[in-house]
């Protein structure tokens, strides 16, 4: 366990307060001493009288006080619960007191005997306040005996808490818890150390109580620890030195346990009387303090701290009157409350005059008589009975609500329930018309693609008298007809993506001929063109040729005419000369023109066999496309290609895979034909 929380639970201030509130508990109603103190007086006294339980612990030799051989002064006797000198200190310290008598005393480290013994009935007296204080010098073993380590008095008082809870199944418990720290006359809330200006307050209901002070609902001892624990670090963040103010800093956990008997809070009906007046179930709080008062053995050693010690003195006299914490402790200090004290000493005798004051101060709250009375309340306020109210009034609502809205629900629901089905009707029968159309054109469809694979068998049959797929004269066999026209479709669109990929690739080739084509076109138009140039220019040639014979022919025929008047004038011999080298031109030139006219005839040939070359070639590669095509390797037959031609030329517009492929073939079959027959004309135009 954390030793700040040790301390927040066991701290005790000093014996020095003894004086004073020795005095002060004289003066108190409530708070009054007994005339003889002795072993176990609180167990003999009335039943509504209780002492204030006093135990004291002296603790064992520290390894410090045995290395230094320091003289254990003080012995126990634990049977009649007394606490004395060793016998040779008795004259030493004539003048204090050599023996005391308490509840409880003890040595040694047994923190369970002492919990047993010392607190569990202050504990555990549910219905009234209890407090628990640890006083003693500093390493006088507070902390150990509050510590968790044995465990210690603060784990066993909150197990105890719990325990009693557990036991009394017929009573219903809450518990909160509280943390607050008093320093300098300021109360602050530990576990929510933001809030500002908690103030004490009274009503005669609730007695007093400070405000506002953060309460966490706890249900489990893990919790608690966990709260002081926050506590514990919220009180080290707000000091610079812990130490030092934890030694000047009074600090008070509480543990308020509401409890009722179960079901005793009345009926929601009963809980206002015909005068309209609120009725409260009895609650009992039951209050445990676990209380850290400041120390103040330490404050001596500076002229500040003296009167800081002052403050604490003033603060730590019972039942602290004049101070915050007298006020907060009020309650718990008087008259219907249950205090238990454990005082811790050391052995040693250099602690002596310290160990003195601690026990003085222990006998005196001894003397101390606190009237116990259960502290049962009619308390609007107590959590348990507000949480029980409030559950109760939701149920209330929440039955009314039932009630009001259940038929406006049920209607409401059978309305949802009827609009449902109308809904559901509604698609069934969509889904109904959607399965009808679906069969009727599955069946179609089946009509149309089986056409491909049984034309071969049926080819002969009329459509009319073809056998039916299924049978559908049964309902399981519409199933079994519907299962099959469909495993069929499926088989038809392999076979349609299988055509439609021979297509693709059929396509491709043609793309590419096609364009072989247009480059032997070009190729041929070009020649063409050549030998027409030349024809021309032979042409123009056997014209220039025969026109120059005309003009050849005119000339003789006017030599002959002359040669006859010549021959009477003398000139015959050079006439006959002339003519004979004319005839001889002209012959050449009638050689030329044949030989241009035998060129010309060749050219034509030639032009002719081009275009024969040109149009066979177009020919036997549309036969070739007609007669290979060839679907993922199979061969497609010719017949059932030419069905298949015949079928789709049919044109059934069904808009089926097949008929596009065949229409597909027949188009590019078209298109080869239409360019030859283009390439022709062209051909033809140029040589015309
Ligand atoms: N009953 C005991 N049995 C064994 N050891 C003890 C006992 N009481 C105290 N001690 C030891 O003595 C030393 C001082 O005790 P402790 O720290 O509890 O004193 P303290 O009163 O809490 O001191 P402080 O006021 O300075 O915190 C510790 O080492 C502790 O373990």
């Amino acid at each position: 366990m954390d030793s700040s929380i040790k301390r927040s639970l066991t701290r005790i201030g000093s014996p020095q307060p003894l004086r004073a509130a020795s005095d002060t508990l004289s003066t108190t109603n409530t708070l009054t001493p007994t005339p003889e103190p002795s072993k176990n007086q609180s167990s003999n006294t009335a039943s509504n009288r209780q002492n204030v339980r006093v135990t004291v612990r002296v603790r064992p030799p520290n390894a410090v006080e045995m290395s230094r051989g320091e003289t254990e002064i003080w012995e126990v006797d634990s049977a009649i619960g007394k606490v004395s000198l060793q016998p040779d200190f008795t004259e030493r310290y004539r003048k204090q007191m050599s023996e005391y008598y308490y509840d409880e005393v003890f040595t040694g480290s047994d923190n369970k005997l002492l919990f047993e013994r010392g607190v569990r009935e202050t504990v555990s007296f549910f219905g009234n306040k209890g407090t628990v204080f640890a006083y003693g010098q500093t390493s006088s073993g507070k902390t150990f005996t509050g510590s968790e380590s044995q465990p210690g008095v603060i784990p066993q008082a909150v197990d105890a808490v719990f325990e009693y809870i557990k036991e009394n199944k017929e009573k219903e418990f809450l518990l909160r818890v509280s943390y607050m720290e008093i320093y300098n006359e300021t109360v602050r809330d530990l576990l929510c150390p933001e809030t500002d200006d908690l103030r004490i307050h009274e009503d005669k209901r609730r007695g007093v109580y400070v405000s506002p002070l953060k309460e966490v609902v706890v249900s489990t001892p893990k919790q608690v620890m966990k709260e002081i624990l926050k506590g514990e670090a919220n009180r080290h963040m707000s000091s610079t030195d812990w130490n030092e103010r934890s030694s000047r800093s009074h600090t008070v956990f509480q543990m308020v346990v509401e409890s009722t008997a179960k079901g005793s809070l009345p009926p929601r009906s009963s809980r206002f009387s015909t005068l309209g007046q609120k009725q409260s179930a009895s609650v009992s709080l039951s209050v445990l303090n676990l209380i850290d008062l400041a120390g103040s053995e330490k404050a001596a050693s500076s002229a500040d701290r003296r009167k800081e010690g002052a403050f604490i003195n003033k603060s730590g006299h019972i039942p602290y009157r004049d101070s915050k914490l007298t006020r907060i402790l009020q309650n718990s200090l008087s008259g219907n409350a249950r205090v238990a004290v454990i005082c811790t000493i050391s052995p040693s005798v250099i602690n002596h005059e310290e160990s003195q004051n601690t026990l003085k101060f222990a006998s005196r709250i001894k003397k101390v008589v606190t009237r116990a009375q259960t502290n049962a309340v009619m308390d609007d306020k107590a959590l348990l009975q507000k949480y029980r109210i409030e559950i109760e009034e939701l149920k209330a609502k929440l039955e009314r609500t039932n009630e009001t809205n259940n038929k406006e629900k049920e209607s409401e629901l059978s309305q949802m329930l009827q609009q449902e089905k109308a809904k559901h009707e509604e698609e069934m029968m969509e889904a109904q018309l959607v399965r009808t159309a679906l069969k009727e054109r599955i069946d179609h469809l089946t009509k149309l693609i089986l056409t491909n694979s049984s034309f071969s068998a049926n080819a002969q049959q009329p459509t009319a008298t073809r056998k039916p797929v299924v049978d559908h004269t049964s309902s399981g066999g519409q199933v079994s007809e519907f299962v099959q026209l469909e495993s069929q479709i499926e088989a038809k669109n392999v076979t349609i993506n299988l055509l439609k990929s021979d297509v693709e690739s059929k396509n491709q080739m043609i793309n590419k001929l096609t364009e072989q084509l247009k480059a032997a076109n070009e190729k041929a138009e070009k020649s063409i063109r050549e030998l027409n140039n030349r024809l021309k220019a032979k042409d123009e040639e056997l014209k220039n040729l025969r026109n120059e014979n005309r003009e050849l022919k005119t000339v003789i025929e006017e030599q002959l005419g002359n040669e006859d008047d010549g021959n009477a004038n003398g000139h015959s011999r050079s006439g006959s000369r002339e003519y004979g080298e004319l005839s001889k031109t002209i012959q050449r030139q009638r050689n030329i023109i044949n030989g241009l006219e035998e060129e010309i005839k060749a050219n034509k040939l030639i032009i002719s066999n081009q275009k024969e070359m040109l149009h066979r070639a177009g020919l036997s590669q549309l036969q070739n496309n007609a007669s290979t095509n060839r679907v993922n390797g199979r061969r497609m037959e010719n017949d059932e290609y030419s069905t298949l031609t015949k079928e789709n030329t049919r044109g059934n517009g069904s808009g089926n895979g097949k008929s596009l492929v065949l229409k597909n073939h027949c188009l590019i079959a078209d298109e080869v034909i239409l360019i030859f027959l283009l390439l022709a004309f062209s051909i033809f135009k140029i040589v015309d």
